[in-house]
């Protein structure tokens, strides 16, 4: 599996992400923003984690503008595969690739602990690796993941079964204490219309090694590295 990890100024997680494809067997290249292709035969874009062009505007603003996400935007309407982590969800939303927005957390704080997430479904290429309904333990570090969209959009997401995660207590119990950041009906993560683009605010690619406090987050590049 060929996967182009995109870097734009003020990425921070480009090298966890790219360590966790690794791992999961996955042949990884970097992408400078600037580019307008992405290498020949990639399977999967990355939109990495971090703070884009310092958070002006809005998390994820002038990312989603980028000279590179025309590329990613063809290679998406391709049936190509997509993944937006964190600030990567937030350039996915800002750039039209995902319906809805990522508000500020509702306690305006900026929030960095571990979390679980409830498994939606797992007959998607994300998450073949996972149980349905799995609880899982992943690591949130957001100020803006507070996920909006008007209801009609929010009825179609539902609809379609487009929620990839939900913030979940270990039990799996969707629970307003649970509920981190104030998102509608606890969206931790959503699926584009085709199931081949993810955008999800939390953060897998950090719990990938026992060293560092769990490995549940491996479950997703190695559903990926299958997938292809
Ligand atoms: N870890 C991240 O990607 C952070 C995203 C964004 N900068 C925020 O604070 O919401």
């Amino acid at each position: 599996m060929k996967a182009a990890v995109i870097v734009f100024p003020g990425s921070n997680r480009e090298g966890d992400v790219l360590r966790a494809l690794r791992q999961a067997g996955a042949e990884v290249h970097t992408v400078w923003h600037a580019e307008t292709e992405l290498p020949a035969g990639t399977d999967l874009a990355v939109l990495p984690g971090g703070f884009s062009y310092g958070d002006y505007l809005r998390c994820g603003a002038i990312a989603g503008r980028a000279a590179v996400m025309g590329a990613v935007r063809a290679h998406a309407a391709r049936g190509g595969l997509v993944l937006g982590i964190c600030n990567g969800f937030q350039i996915l939303c800002e750039s039209g690739l995902l319906p809805g927005i990522l508000m500020r957390n509702a306690n305006l704080r900026f929030l960095c602990h571990r979390q679980k997430l409830r498994v939606e479904r797992n007959d998607t290429a994300f998450t073949r690796a996972y149980a349905k309904d799995q609880v899982i333990d992943v690591c949130v570090a957001h100020g803006e993941g507070n996920y909006f969209a008007d209801e009609e959009t929010l009825r179609r997401i539902e609809g379609e079964g487009r929620v990839a995660f939900r913030y979940a207590n270990a039990a799996g119990g969707i629970v307003a204490d649970a509920n981190v950041n104030g998102s509608l009906n606890a969206i931790a993560g959503i699926y584009s219309e085709g199931l081949n683009v993810l955008g999800m605010m939390p953060h897998p690619e950090n719990l990938i090694d026992d060293l560092v406090g769990g490995t549940d987050g491996r479950g997703l590049f190695e559903s990926l590295v299958r997938a292809a």
